[in-house]
């Protein structure tokens, strides 16, 4: 990437242009494209830890529902209540009820974030929600179940990219992914415009586990860290970004990045899908059996994943002590 960029040829931040990998090409490209696209995988987790995909299959359609049902009144939207003893299922997330852990930060962030958000927990073998569908808003009804479905094969297919970049062997990282005790969510936000233009409307923080697929409306506010300084990353009609969450980082014993990011002060509304996605809770994570992960000696511990989410909760908790 380009990093003649100089801070203040930029109004703000300077623009990021991140690595596309197109998906159809790996699903029914030559061999020679497959490896080309694995390639550009590997070099771009290890030197940036985000790409975009492009002609992924997925369209806006959930973007345009999330919209339309955040636009209803809160009453109305308070019907769907989260239930925070039971957080397995479904709901709604009104404003100022929780802020980001951003156990890196350096940066002060404002204490409660600004969006409001509508999770879905699922299972991922099954193809299945937690509970029943006519328990979702109207508007989500038909779309989430088929979006959650079309994300899970696409995770898949960044898998396989994932084992041909590492050198895996087939089926290695997606199998821990299968059963019932794997962690997959979506989590659609709503930001509200930041009162203050420096402000940022989400802390910065890695994502906790595997890889997150992100899709942005039209309006900016992504932003990364790389090699300690931050990018904007413009939206693209039509692509979606991945990013490595921790485990990533642990798997490859630091060889691919788990990149820091944050969405910056936004003028206007501004909507995200995000599709979380987690080893089944029971996975030991150790470092792969891939060749440029061990060239260095073991940097962690193996953790089991409901271990590791543990340590993340306690520091987040501790945080807002
Ligand atoms: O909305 C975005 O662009 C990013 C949000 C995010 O990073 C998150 O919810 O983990
Ligand atoms: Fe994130």
């Amino acid at each position: 990437f380009n990093s003649n960029h100089q801070q203040d040829q930029c109004d703000n931040l300077c623009a990021i242009e991140i690595n596309e990998i197109d998906m159809s090409k790996f699903l029914s490209g030559t061999d020679e494209e497959k490896k080309y696209i694995a390639v550009l995988f590997d070099r771009t987790f290890h030197e940036q830890g985000v790409i975009r995909l492009i002609n992924n299959n997925i369209t806006s359609e959930l973007i345009t529902k999330a919209k339309e049902f955040f636009a209803l009144d809160l009453e109305t939207k308070m019907k769907y209540n989260i239930d925070r003893q039971n957080i397995t299922t479904s709901g709604y997330k009104p404003l100022g009820f929780e802020t980001v852990a951003n156990y890196k930060n350096e940066k002060q962030t404002a204490s409660i974030d600004s969006t409001e958000a509508f999770f879905t927990f699922f299972k991922s073998q099954s193809k299945q929600l937690n509970f029943p569908a006519d328990k979702l808003p109207e508007h989500f009804r038909e779309i989430i179940p088929e979006y959650i479905f079309k994300s899970r094969q696409l995770i898949a297919l960044v898998h396989r990219i994932v084992d041909m970049a590492l050198g895996l062997d087939e089926n290695t990282l997606d199998r821990n992914y299968t059963n019932d005790d794997a962690l997959f969510s979506l989590r659609l936000t709503r930001y509200l415009p930041t009162e203050d233009e420096h402000g940022l409307a989400f802390g910065e923080h890695q994502d906790y586990l595997g890889f997150t697929l992100l899709q942005n409306d039209d309006v900016p506010g992504l932003e990364v860290n790389i090699d300690g300084r931050w990018f904007r990353v413009d939206s693209k009609p039509n692509t979606l970004i991945l990013l490595g969450g921790e485990l990533i980082q642990r798997w490859t014993n630091n060889y691919w990045i788990s990149i820091l990011h944050r969405v910056g002060a936004v003028k206007q509304l501004r909507f995200s899908a995000l599709f979380f996605t987690g080893p089944d809770v029971n996975t030991v994570i150790e470092t792969l059996p891939c060749e440029k992960c061990l060239r260095t000696s073991s940097k962690y511990t193996p953790v089991s994943v409901s271990e590791h989410l543990k340590q993340k909760q306690e520091a987040t908790l501790q945080k807002h002590r």
